[in-house]
């Protein structure tokens, strides 16, 4: 892949392609960890009435808003208290993170506004997700297939093969918006998103054309675990073309064949004339079901479960930007701190395996 360009892989012609594709998939996710998705079955317009239910909700007073405030498991909204490791400072953003439970006491069920205060939103919301998921599915068995897993792997790794028990499911839908900066010049070192990798299988981003900022530290190139890589490609949107990457759990599950990439969200400029005003963007996030296990063909690392991987994930993250966060996330069984004590943990993922390392290390 010339110069570490983000490809555009077209999904046209997908079964009598499925070969070729699945190539240039494993290609693009093993040098860059990044793929932009042309051709594929998501239309424009339904993007556009995403995006269109996403300024509905982000419109509503913030007392609302908050009415289904960020719950400790990855769902809910939150208001500029993001922080990541790379910057130390809250993401100058709003998301709403949307799951699938249905269950009243479900961890997902809370995180949905009400009818009266956002109408139209549960239903367009739901609908996007099973679109995107649908889609999602396409790229996930040929990247099963193409790392040497079964075809259903990471298919039936995220999704409940009945879809039945909606209380497993851990993927999500974030709805984001990074707020205007119009008046201000922020300096070439304040970011909308601090650089991170990603936690879950695989990510589906849709920008919205003319808001750009996304930016990619290809094939993890980077010299410091928090990500201040110094070479980082810019992502140009083009309508309805859907940006992907690979996740930690993936890199993991593909016994780190794929790439878990680095990326963030640079502020626009002043002085480069770039937009100022609000960025919206949507991401769904591919996430290992709870109970799922997760073990490469090589079983380079030990089996762990869905629910394990984003508990230790988000423990990571929280030790090293909130030491006081006050959270309650799913449990970490005694045998899978057991059987991990070996692997080195650091900003993000888990990397290489070394004798004596501890389980859970707060990078600083
Ligand atoms: O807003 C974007 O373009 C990127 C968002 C992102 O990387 C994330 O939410 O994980
Ligand atoms: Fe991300």
């Amino acid at each position: 892949m010339s110069d570490n360009q983000v490809p555009a892989i077209s999904l046209r012609d997908f079964a009598n392609r499925r070969e070729e594709i699945k190539e240039e998939l494993i290609k693009a996710s093993s040098e860059i960890g990044f793929f932009t998705l042309v051709d594929h079955s998501i239309p424009v317009e339904h993007i556009n009435a995403a995006f269109d239910l996403s300024a509905k909700f982000f419109d509503l007073p913030l007392e609302v808003k908050q009415k289904t405030p960020w719950n400790g498991k990855n769902m809910g909204h939150e208001y500029r208290s993001q922080i990541r490791p790379s910057t130390g400072y809250a993401d100058p953003k709003e998301s709403i993170q949307l799951g699938f439970g249905e269950s009243e006491e479900g961890d997902m069920i809370k995180c949905w506004p009400a009818e009266s205060d956002c109408p139209g939103f549960k239903e367009g919301a739901k609908g996007f997700m099973k679109e995107v998921q649908t889609l999602s599915k396409q790229i996930l068995e040929l990247l099963a297939e193409g790392v040497g897993l079964p075809t259903n792997t990471f298919i039936e790794g995220s999704i409940c093969p009945d879809e039945s028990d909606k209380e497993d499911s851990m993927s999500t839908l974030r709805l984001l918006k990074y707020h205007s900066c119009e008046g201000q010049d922020l300096g070439e070192n304040y970011f909308r998103a601090g650089a991170h990798a990603d936690f879950d299988i695989l990510t589906l981003l849709f920008q919205k054309f003319g808001q750009d900022g996304l930016e990619v530290c290809p094939g993890r190139s980077i010299s410091t675990d928090f990500g201040y890589g110094d070479k980082w490609t810019p992502i140009k949107i083009t309508e309805g073309a859907i940006v992907c990457n690979i996740g930690d759990q993936l890199m993991r599950w593909s016994d780190d064949k794929l790439k878990s990439t680095f990326h963030r969200v640079t502020a626009p400029s002043l002085k480069r004339g770039d937009y100022m005003g609000d960025r919206y963007s949507i991401g769904f996030f591919n996430q290992a079901r709870k109970s799922a296990n997760m073990q490469g063909p090589l079983k380079s690392y030990p089996p762990i479960t869905g629910a394990e991987f984003i508990a230790q994930a988000m423990q990571r993250n929280y030790q090293a930007a909130l030491t006081a966060a006050k959270l309650q996330t799913y449990e970490i069984s005694k045998e899978t701190e057991e059987a991990n004590k070996d692997y080195v943990v650091s900003g993000t993922g888990v990397s290489a395996a070394r004798k004596g390392a501890a389980s859970l290390v707060a990078a600083a």
